[in-house]
């Protein structure tokens, strides 16, 4: 092929380009120097105009649906102007492209897919049961920036579909969540979107309006048992780290029980972590850090009741233990005794008569005297707590009754109801400050709005307890750190890091979690702590990173880690080199 005909592929790639095109605000110079001249009216405005249409456009959307397809088709079109639109305004775009309005997209996936991206611009990498003879050829499929094959994919979210947030099996609908949570990695971390990969394995669904739904895009059968269920996802993570050794791997809602297996299975070995278990472990340890604070009770003193007994419960209630055993010296017994969990059948105990699964057998209780409690009420009489967390996906399960013996029972009582989406919470926050007559210390998996007091007018502002504070960090300083795997201490640094994120004037405030428009410097805190710990354990491989750690100079790692952190400047840079006389 000769250079001019080399020039013309590139020339028409990037006018297909949902990454380098930057539509009406090229240039007229790169116009007419890679021919994209006439395929855009004659009018060349700046980003923020471009910007400033776009959120006009968005607003303009009766739904949050709309609005979930219009920014799906706006980053499958013009990545530039998608990233920069929605950190620009974090506040009203997060909300629709991730929790709660990801939810809705989820559950109608298969009649909104072909609205999200333009043919040959792949929503997500779709991996089915029948595929598995060909899985390596398949992923190799997934090139949604052909021009830049060197860019090799850095993280890949997969799930199966069959626990979407508290909305149960979607089957393929799930891709929303992969798709969701790699958005926040470029917004909230800077990893390069261009070196992401959302996946969804289709194993089938149980979901029975799904296989009878005319329009569902996924296998119409139900899901594959646990004999072809394992040997797949050996096959995909097998085929993915011979293709790509350096890819960093997050399990997202996966039924529980496949979740703790898989991390049982994969975490001693590969370069991988469970969102669910252990970024949500990590984020509602910082949350209870610094709500113990406010609290004003020692930690030794307090008793912690789940309301629910699944992934996100048990991997939130080990973080806490870890943490009484690190930070207040407890011995493994004691930092266990610290929790109690409730299912659907009630206080979990070893005595209960039935066969407990095997991730609530650690905290199963064997002190309640062959006595059993089957609901929420008579737990809290019988523990007592002064902290109550919801991930049962039971909405309005903190009833008025539960808030007012939380109130009762406490001074400051801490009740986070974290199942998302916000009409799956175990409450809202303005019935917690109602039923508590204020006293809360609150934080929801989904954003609630703040509360106005009535009476005295005074505005609070509620915490998202949500593991997108700390995912997003952690990746990227597993990115950087290259250790082969993402060990225990690594989450734990990500979740002290994610505490002490807080500043000043957040915490005169008594907000638990950093406000979202700083969700980028709480990466940067957070991948600076998973990079140093992880030279502290000896696991760090990137050379710059050692020796920066070593160094003891904090701000230099922090610049070392933001200066890794792609921004939308990049995609100008780089259009201007296949135009270099310019
Ligand atoms: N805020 C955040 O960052 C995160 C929030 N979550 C949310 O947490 C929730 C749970 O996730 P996950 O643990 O994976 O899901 P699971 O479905 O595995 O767990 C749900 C748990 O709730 C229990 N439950 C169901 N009904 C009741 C009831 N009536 N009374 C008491 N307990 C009940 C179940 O009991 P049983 O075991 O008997 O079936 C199960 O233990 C979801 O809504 C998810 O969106 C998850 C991750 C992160
Ligand atoms: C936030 C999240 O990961 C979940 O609800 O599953
Ligand atoms: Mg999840």
């Amino acid at each position: 092929m000769t250079v001019s005909e080399t020039n013309n592929i590139h020339i028409q790639q990037i006018s297909k380009s949902s990454y380098l095109n930057q539509s009406t605000a090229t240039p007229t110079e790169l116009r007419n120097a890679l021919r994209l001249h006439g395929l855009s009216p004659a009018k060349v405005e700046s980003f923020d105009t471009q910007k400033k249409r776009a959120l006009a456009q968005l607003r303009s959307k009766s739904s949050d649906i709309e609005k979930y397809v219009f920014l799906a088709w706006l980053r499958n079109t013009n990545v530039r102007l998608f990233y920069g639109l929605v950190s620009d305004q974090l506040e009203e775009t997060l909300p629709l492209i991730y929790t709660p309005t990801v939810g809705t997209a989820c559950q109608n996936y298969s009649s909104i897919y072909p609205f999200l991206a333009p043919p040959g611009q792949p929503d997500g990498l779709f991996l089915s049961i029948n595929d598995l003879p060909n899985l390596t050829q398949i992923i190799q499929n997934y090139r949604p920036y052909p021009q830049n094959p060197e860019l090799t994919p850095q993280i890949a979210v997969i799930t199966d579909g069959s626990r979407i947030l508290g909305l149960g099996d979607l089957g393929v609908g799930g891709m929303g969540i992969p798709v969701g949570k790699l958005q926040l990695y470029v917004a909230g971390a800077g990893v390069d979107p261009r070196r992401t990969i959302p996946i969804t394995l289709d194993l089938g669904t149980n979901n029975e309006d799904k296989l009878k739904d005319e329009f569902y895009l996924g296998l119409r059968q139900k899901r594959v048992g646990d004999d072809q269920f394992f040997p797949f996802v050996d096959a995909v993570i097998q085929s993915l780290t011979s293709l790509y050794p350096k890819l960093l791997i997050q399990f997202e809602d996966f039924s529980s029980e496949h979740a703790f297996q898989l991390l049982e299975k994969y975490q001693p070995t590969n370069f991988c972590f469970n969102d669910d278990i252990q970024g949500t472990g990590a984020v509602i340890l910082a949350g209870f850090m610094n709500a113990i604070n406010l609290a004003g009770i020692p930690a030794k003193d307090h008793k912690i009741l789940f309301f629910g007994a699944g992934s996100a419960a048990v991997g939130v209630a080990k973080q806490l233990a870890a943490y009484f055993v690190n930070d207040h010296g407890m011995s493994e017994d004691e930092a266990r005794e610290m929790v109690w969990l409730v299912d659907s059948k009630g206080l979990v105990t070893l005595d209960r008569g039935d066969r407990l699964a095997e991730h609530k057998l650690y905290f199963a209780r064997k002190d309640n005297s062959g006595s059993q409690y089957p609901d929420i009420a008579s737990v809290i009489e019988h523990v007592r707590p002064t902290a109550l967390f919801g991930l049962s996906s039971q909405a309005g399960a903190f009833s008025e009754q539960v808030l007012k013996s939380m109130a009762g029972l406490n001074e400051r009582p801490i009740v986070f109801p974290l199942s998302n989406p916000a009409y799956q919470a175990e409450c809202s926050f303005e019935q917690a400050m109602i039923h508590t007559k204020g006293k809360v210390i609150f934080a929801s998996g989904t954003a609630f709005p703040k509360y106005t007091d009535p009476n005295t007018g005074l505005i609070s502002a509620p915490g998202q307890g949500n593991n997108m504070y700390i995912f997003p960090g952690l990746g990227l300083g597993g990115i950087l750190a290259q250790p082969d795997t993402i060990s225990d201490r690594l989450i734990y640094s990500a979740a002290r890091a994610c505490a002490n994120a807080l500043t000043v004037e957040e915490r005169s405030q008594g907000l638990l979690y950093p406000v979202l428009p700083r969700i980028r410097q709480v990466s940067a805190e957070v991948a600076a702590a998973v990079v140093a710990e992880s030279v502290a354990e000896g696991t760090a491989r990137n050379e710059e990173a050692i020796k920066l750690v070593n160094a003891h100079d904090r701000s230099a790692l922090l610049k070392f880690v933001t200066s890794n952190m792609w921004t939308t400047n990049e995609v100008e840079e780089e259009i201007t080199t296949f135009a270099p006389h310019l």
